[in-house]
């Protein structure tokens, strides 16, 4: 017994890969092979309810290291489209750098350029901590984020303060929105898999919306969004995505066809 007390006891503040669920069988993310999925008649649109906050709701926006996070309000919820009601918590974004694009998912390989995942847990549980180790315990919304010729007002809202926020650890307080207009006006046409949290720990948690609608932002928004923010090395903070997971078996379904 005694070579035990020479095992390696994982840092709990490393974001490493040595948590065990991040070596299981239903990881995120996946590169979605079209000509894979099923479609399913019965996944409904995706209904959104509280996600217009008025001005006078300041939401924190946080550079934690790893990417930009919106904190938000409980009173946000999924009211369609999913089994179960889901109540929101965070959105962050993942992206690239100017050698290339950092969405997380793919789709028949090809990688966009950033990604949004709008985080949400199964109000069954009392709360989003119990909620994230359970198998139906989370919902994340993902979109895909391109280069179009106009701004985007509604991600400007948010770009607006990524220069306050450029060393780790640090956050500002922004005035509420429509976080609806992050996400894609036509919420009725999406990929649904069952997976995980992309980063440690990597809890097999998460029933993942991955619209087939992909947002647009202007060139400089998007050399903004790789180009403001530094880890805690104080490098820049850029490609911050997870490599793609083997499906071993899963199916991915569409809600069209
Ligand atoms: N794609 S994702 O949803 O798995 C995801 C990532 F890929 C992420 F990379 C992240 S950020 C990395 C995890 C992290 C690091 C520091 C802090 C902090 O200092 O507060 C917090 C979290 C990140 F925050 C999330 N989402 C989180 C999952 C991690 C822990 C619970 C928080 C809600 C959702
Ligand atoms: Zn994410």
């Amino acid at each position: 017994v005694s070579f035990l007390l020479f095992l390696p006891i994982p840092d709990r503040n490393r974001w490493s890969e040595d948590y065990q669920d991040c070596r299981g069988t239903m990881q995120s993310p996946i590169n979605i092979n079209m000509a894979n999925t099923i479609f399913s008649p019965h996944l409904r649109a995706i209904q959104l309810s509280g996600y217009s906050l008025p001005a006078n709701e300041m939401l924190k926006l946080k550079n934690n290291g790893h990417t930009v996070v919106l904190e938000l309000p409980q009173s946000m919820a999924i009211t369609g489209g999913y089994a179960q009601q889901y109540r929101a918590v965070q959105l962050h974004l993942h992206w690239g750098a100017t050698t290339g694009p950092g969405s997380e998912h793919t789709i028949n390989g090809h990688r966009f350029s950033a990604e949004i995942h709008v985080v949400h847990y199964n109000t069954k549980y009392d709360s989003f901590k119990e909620a994230m180790v359970q198998p139906d315990g989370l919902a994340v919304l993902g979109a895909f984020l391109e280069m179009g010729p106009r701004d985007n007002p509604y991600y400007q809202e948010l770009l607006d303060h990524m220069q306050q926020i450029q060393r780790e650890g640090e956050e500002v307080l922004v005035p509420g929105f429509n976080i609806a207009s992050l996400l894609p006006v036509n919420l009725k046409y999406y990929y649904r898999y069952n997976g995980s949290l992309t980063t440690p720990p990597c809890y097999q948690s998460v029933r993942w919306t991955v619209f087939n609608q992909t947002m647009m932002i202007s060139r400089d928004q998007m050399l903004m969004l790789i180009t403001s923010l530094r880890n805690d090395d104080g490098k820049p903070l850029q490609s911050n995505y997870r490599q793609t997971q083997s499906l071993h078996g899963r199916t991915v379904l569409a809600s069209f066809q």
